[in-house]
């Protein structure tokens, strides 16, 4: 095979913030180079991407994610502020510079405060290596890119004081469902500064060519939202899951949590003379937002492709159906010719209770009991400068909670929680058991949905249940042949899901709900694992907490 040679993909950025419409409502907008979302990271697996970024923002600070890059010798390039880095300062610039090891389809967004929220997000899409091990195991004529956000017209400085007040101001439903950064708010004769014409809300068109196969590479980076995805009319075959290849499934309708990527498939078999649907629209929220709308348009057709579709846009499944979202998680498995066999067994497991909590009059999340709080100084250089333990709790988070005899489906006995900046030391090379445990939020009947990311790795998906998971029953019913693994993972209703990963990437990884506001309130954690093999450190990544002056 020819091994084509690794190249090096880079890209100037500016971060301002710009007057933007995308669904046709002006508002104030963190952008990438005048645009939200930001320009489409192309590249192919074994490229380094090179990223200059100039913070213009004036007043605010900002850090960059690469959601699904393993940051693999370069963990102080995974953009997590408080964890790998300093915050980018107004007017500084930095570079980050990392290989992308993996195809598959990813995304990029802000990691400081809330401001993903605020428009800073886009894509990246990884080719296959040609003619590699990891090439596709499927094949396509052509390949569309749809990524789904959740919009709110309150700035995001609203939204995080509203957060952090007594008593808690929640966010609320967002006003619009974007695909590629554009929505149609529905009041907008009632609004102000609404512009039903404005070029930045048009709505999208994914043009095809009758009989040809479609790859659509789908990423949710929404705030809150979980999304259910279709294409009227057409089928969708899953092939990809946060850049594993997935024993292929047929669906309607596609779930897709905050954070998680999917490939799939359609075929462009439909009369070509009229346009369909595509819709995003919200589930396991009882749901206050009209769907996401774009269209999709037979090339050679006779309807314009601006023409919308005949009929009223999908509304979606049932937002509270949990059985049927729970079947899709369970059916996600890794593909025949692609299973990485987990670990049989694992050195450590820990168990998280995830809970609503109240500390003092303010709401938090809390795992265990303990809420997290991201400390001034990253744990990254406080780990690997000497004379900075003391800018974190030294005191390891608990390991698992009083299960026994715990009611996942009672609002908590004691709704009181502590705070801490405290992470999970890994030994080097172990392999750890991670079960999330839902439970009833302080509000009777009520828990929702938690869909999880973890930095630096992927892991592999064990398992799922409902109800309160029991140790010594559930670990025999693990798919320890062929799971998934992946990057994100919905954690569903009163229920748990395990996962599994080898803690073999030297760094201090993020580890938390992807729902802004939950890990605004506390809802992660962080783990170390072999720092001392990191290598020396850029300075750049420094300059704030007790990490200036040069130590
Ligand atoms: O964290 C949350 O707070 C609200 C609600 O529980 C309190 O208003 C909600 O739905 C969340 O997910």
């Amino acid at each position: 095979a020819v091994v084509a040679r690794a190249a090096t993909r880079h890209q100037e950025w500016e971060i301002s913030y710009q007057f933007k419409s995308p669904d046709c409502v002006r508002k104030l907008a963190v952008t990438i180079n005048g645009e939200t979302p930001g320009p489409t990271i192309r590249a192919t697996q074994g490229d380094t991407v090179v990223v200059r970024v100039k913070n213009s923002l004036l007043t605010e600070n900002v850090a960059i994610h690469w959601h699904g890059i393993r940051q693999r010798g370069t963990p102080w390039a995974d953009g997590t502020e408080g964890v790998t880095q300093c915050p980018i300062l107004p007017g500084d610039t930095f570079t980050y510079a990392f290989v992308v090891d993996r195809p598959g389809t990813y995304m990029y967004h802000a990691h400081y405060g809330m401001q993903r929220s605020a428009g800073l997000n886009g894509l990246i899409v990884v080719a296959a290596a040609p003619g590699g091990p990891d090439a596709e195991p499927f094949r396509y004529d052509g390949e569309h890119d749809v990524l789904l956000n959740d919009w709110w017209h309150k700035s995001t400085y609203e939204q995080a004081a509203g957060l952090a007040s007594a008593p808690l101001v929640w966010v609320g439903e967002p006003q619009s469902l974007l695909i590629n950064g554009r929505g149609r708010f529905v009041n907008c004769s009632a609004a102000g500064a609404c512009d039903a014409a404005h070029p930045e809300c048009a709505t999208p068109v994914f043009a095809v060519v009758p009989g040809r196969t479609y790859r659509f590479r789908i990423a949710s980076v929404t705030s809150l939202s979980a999304l259910n995805f279709e294409i009227e009319g057409h089928e969708m075959t899953v092939v990809e899951a946060d850049g594993h290849y997935v024993k292929p499934f047929v669906v309607k309708n596609l779930n897709i949590y905050s954070g998680e990527t999917y490939s799939v498939l359609i075929k462009a078999d439909q009369d070509p003379n009229r346009n369909y649907w595509l819709a995003s629209n919200v589930v396991s929220r009882e749901p206050g937002t009209p769907a996401g709308t774009a269209v999709l348009s037979y090339y050679g057709g006779r309807s314009s492709p601006r023409r919308s579709p005949p009929t009223a846009p999908p509304a979606g499944p049932a937002w509270n159906d949990t059985a049927y979202r729970f079947r899709q998680s369970v059916a996600t498995v890794a593909h025949p010719a692609h299973v990485e066999p987990p670990p049989p067994r694992a050195d450590r497991t820990i168990l998280l209770l995830n809970t609503q909590n109240k500390i003092d009059a303010h709401i938090k999340w809390a795992l265990n009991g303990v809420s997290f709080t991201l400390p001034h100084t990253p744990y990254l250089v406080a780990m690997k400068r000497p004379g900075l333990l003391d800018t974190f709790d030294q005191r390891p988070p608990p390991e698992t909670y009083a299960h026994r005899g715990y009611d996942v489906y009672a609002v908590p006995p004691n709704p009181n929680a502590t705070t801490s900046d405290g992470l999970y030391r890994l030994r080097f090379g172990s392999v750890v058991d991670v079960v999330l445990q839902n439970a009833n939020m302080l509000a009777p009947n009520k828990s929702e949905t938690h869909p999880w990311h973890l930095h630096g790795h992927d892991f592999w998906v064990l398992g799922y249940g409902i109800g309160r998971f029991d140790p010594a029953v559930h670990p025999a019913s693990y798919n320890l042949r062929d799971p998934i693994l992946k990057n994100t993972v919905a954690v569903h209703p009163y229920g748990w899901t395990a996962l599994r990963f080898r803690a073999d990437n030297p760094g201090v990884w993020a580890f938390h709900c992807h729902i802004e506001s939950h890990f605004f309130m506390g809802m992660g954690i962080a783990f170390e694992e072999g720092v001392d093999r990191v290598a020396p450190l850029p300075p750049q990544i420094m300059g704030c907490g007790k990490t200036r002056g040069g130590h």
